[in-house]
């Protein structure tokens, strides 16, 4: 099977020019097929306050009301997966800035209101997946930029997690290619302590895992990184890393440096 690397990049590394520009150079000399999935979060937080659209949280999760599905949209969809395209078409990279509803490459279902009410967001159907448009730009050289978007195809576009799309991509593009899923963010990789990049912790098992809890080494943002993370090798993806954008070419290789998620 071909390779292919899904790579997602999250919003504070997105937020920095000169760290996403290093980034998609990084990505851009990625030999092969290769697919971007990027966030923003921290961006559509920034435009919606300057748009007096307030951001509102319930468990550090998003509440996306009418007001803010416009913003995530116009943010998402617009300013960064443009921008991206752009930087990387200047780089030499041919990429195309894409959101699931185009192509109706990523079907999803209006998240079920339970003890929260999320407003428009998207829980990805992981069977509906359209690999076959993915893979026409795939093995014709063009490269898919993924803003996290999905629809409803009922009309209603959807705010979906970044990671998520990422791990749903990869899983149903492992049918087709032998899949590397690297997770890019601004941290050496899972680290036993946050604030000491030299502590990065190579590989996570599920027992691992729960170790980490136990002990309360993780929270916040890596906790559904490691989910998604874990949620791809189960379901097929071959390999699956967790680690910082700017050693993105070296986790290409063999010889990786973040963190390697295994069962
Ligand atoms: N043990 C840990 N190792 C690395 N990051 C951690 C850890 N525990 C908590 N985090 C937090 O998780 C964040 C990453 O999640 P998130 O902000 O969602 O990433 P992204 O930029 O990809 O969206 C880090 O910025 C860090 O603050
Ligand atoms: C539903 C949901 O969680 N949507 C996310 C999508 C953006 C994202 O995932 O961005 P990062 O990767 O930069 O965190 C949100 O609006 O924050």
């Amino acid at each position: 099977m071909e390779k292919l690397f899904v790579v997602k990049i999250g919003g504070n590394v997105i937020d920095n020019d000169n760290n996403l520009s290093a980034f998609l150079t990084s990505f851009a000399n990625i030999p092969g097929r290769k697919i971007l999935i990027h966030g923003g979060g921290k961006i559509a937080t920034k435009i919606g306050d300057q748009l007096g659209v307030e951001s509102k949280y319930v468990n550090g999760r998003r509440i996306t009301d009418d007001a803010t599905i416009d913003i995530v949209t116009m943010v998402y969809g617009g300013l960064v997966n443009k921008k991206l395209v752009a930087q990387l078409q200047a780089k030499g990279c041919n990429a195309i800035g894409l959101t699931g509803a185009d192509a109706n490459i990523i079907p999803a279902v209006k998240r079920p209101v339970k003890e929260v009410d999320f407003g428009w967001v998207g829980d990805v159907n992981a069977t509906g997946l359209n690999t076959a448009n993915c893979r026409l730009f795939l093995d014709n050289g063009i490269i898919p930029v993924l803003a996290p978007l999905t629809h409803d195809q009922q009309g209603h576009i959807l705010n979906t997690n970044a990671d998520t799309i990422a791990s749903s991509i990869a899983v149903a593009l492992s049918a087709a290619y032998d899949v590397r899923l690297i997770y890019c963010f601004e941290k050496k990789g899972v680290l036993e302590n946050v604030d000491d990049d030299n502590s990065v912790i190579t590989l996570i098992t599920r027992a691992k895992y729960k170790q980490l809890l136990n002990e309360g080494k993780l929270f916040a943002g890596i906790l559904p990184k490691i989910d998604n993370a874990f949620d791809a090798i189960e379901a097929g993806v071959k390999e699956v890393l967790i680690g910082h954008a700017d050693d993105l070419m070296q986790n290409t290789t063999e010889n990786t440096s973040g963190t390697l998620i295994t069962n």
